[in-house]
């Protein structure tokens, strides 16, 4: 029976709903004037589908678009052969896209409606983790190129995102440990109360039906709409605060070992580690303490994060760090913290503390 636990507003623009069995309420999301529904899936997670698909057949014509799995969708070629089945279906600007899927689904599957025919609606069902609480909410949508992660993209709000707990049951404990990674991160950046609910629960206790992984899923959804709704297309924040790119802590490093690994580490995973460089970042520029770089080494570790990566020098990955989205010219930014949720930009850190950072987390 559907259950809505939880609307948590992203500005004026949409809601993220939090709760179970959650496919039925597509309909009232979608409206009348939709006529054709592009599904849009990894194709491993076919068993899944048939509550959804059921729900949107009733009223729509359903075109099922099976996509790669994971970070094997989010490439042009994949785009292109989607938005050739399109023009085939005659999906028109009254048409919607539906993504059911993790990060990755919601990731192509938002590009892939923010260009046909320039925008067209798209909802989110995210069944990841990580997906629930970052990638599906705030409308950053995007593919990889040769030279990097997330180097083509566009910004397209979803008309909702409907985040079905009941789909993290089937999850695999390791992707659920990376969607961790992002709920960590936004402890550091916002919600302190995140790390003390992380440091908190005993050891494997965050699984599907756990109360307090419910909370954790509320609790950084709401850090993710509130930076949003201040900064959608990442311009910048007001007062000092950094705004949008906040959310990227730990992306510089993350997405240069991600493509370095061949996409084969998980995001979250890699999110971790490069949280753990920003911190010692931070504390050779003179701007964290060193007790607070131990608690990001602790908290991710308690999380069953990785917080090293010694498979890379850095000269490996210095130059997928530079084209980082945050880079003006050539010069590095990095989003580092003074303390538990103060966010800042770094700018041009010295070629030795980028170093030094690097060799206290690779070793
Ligand atoms: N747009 C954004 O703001 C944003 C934010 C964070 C991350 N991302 C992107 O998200 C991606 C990572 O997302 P992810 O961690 O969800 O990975 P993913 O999409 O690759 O999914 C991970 C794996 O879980 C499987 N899976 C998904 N749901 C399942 C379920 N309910 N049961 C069983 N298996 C399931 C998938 O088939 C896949 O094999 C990266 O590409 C990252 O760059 C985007
Ligand atoms: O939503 C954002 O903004 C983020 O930075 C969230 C990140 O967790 C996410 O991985 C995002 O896709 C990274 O964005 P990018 O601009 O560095 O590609
Ligand atoms: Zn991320």
């Amino acid at each position: 029976m559907t259950s809505i636990q939880r609307r948590i507003p992203v500005g004026t623009a949409y809601e993220v709903l939090v709760g179970r069995d959650l496919a039925s309420v597509l309909p009232s999301i979608l409206g009348e004037a939709v006529q054709r529904v592009a599904f849009i899936y990894p194709e491993p997670l076919e068993a899944l589908t048939p509550p959804v698909i059921d729900v949107l057949s009733e009223r729509y014509d359903v075109v099922q678009l099976a996509l790669p799995d994971g970070e094997d969708a989010k490439t042009l070629e994949v785009c292109g052969a989607v938005w050739e089945a399109l023009g085939e279906a005659g999906f028109t600007r009254s048409d919607a896209v539906v993504t059911f899927g993790g990060g990755a689904t919601t990731d192509v599957g938002g590009f892939i409606a923010a260009a046909w025919l320039r925008g067209v609606r798209v909802v989110h069902l995210p069944t990841t983790l990580l997906a629930m609480v970052d990638a599906a909410v705030g409308g950053k949508t995007g593919i990889n190129t040769g030279a990097g992660k997330n180097l083509v993209g566009a910004f397209h709000e979803p008309a909702a995102v409907l985040c079905d707990l009941d789909f993290l049951r089937t999850l695999p404990a390791a992707e659920l440990v990376a969607g961790l990674g992002e709920v960590v991160k936004c402890g550091f950046i916002a919600d302190e109360r995140i790390l003390e609910l992380v440091e908190q629960a005993p050891v494997g206790s965050l699984t599907a039906d756990s109360p307090v992984l419910a909370e954790l899923v509320e609790r950084a959804i709401q850090v993710k709409a509130d930076v949003v709704a201040a900064d959608l297309k990442e311009t910048g924040g007001a007062d000092g605060h950094p705004g949008r790119e906040a959310l990227n802590y730990g992306h510089t490093l993350a997405h240069a070992i991600e493509k370095r690994e061949n996409y084969r580490i998980r995001h979250g995973e890699a999110v971790a580690i490069g949280c753990v460089y920003a911190a010692e970042l931070a504390l050779r520029a003179g701007l964290l303490d060193a007790s607070t770089v131990q608690r990001h080494r602790d908290t991710f570790g308690r999380a069953g994060l990785p917080t090293s990566y010694p498979g890379a020098s850095f000269d490996d990955l210095i130059g997928a760090m530079r084209v980082d989205k945050k880079t003006r010219g050539s010069v590095l930014r990095f989003l580092v913290l003074t303390k538990v949720g103060n966010p800042v930009i770094l700018r041009g850190p010295t070629d030795e503390d980028l170093r030094a950072a690097y060799a206290a987390v690779s070793a």
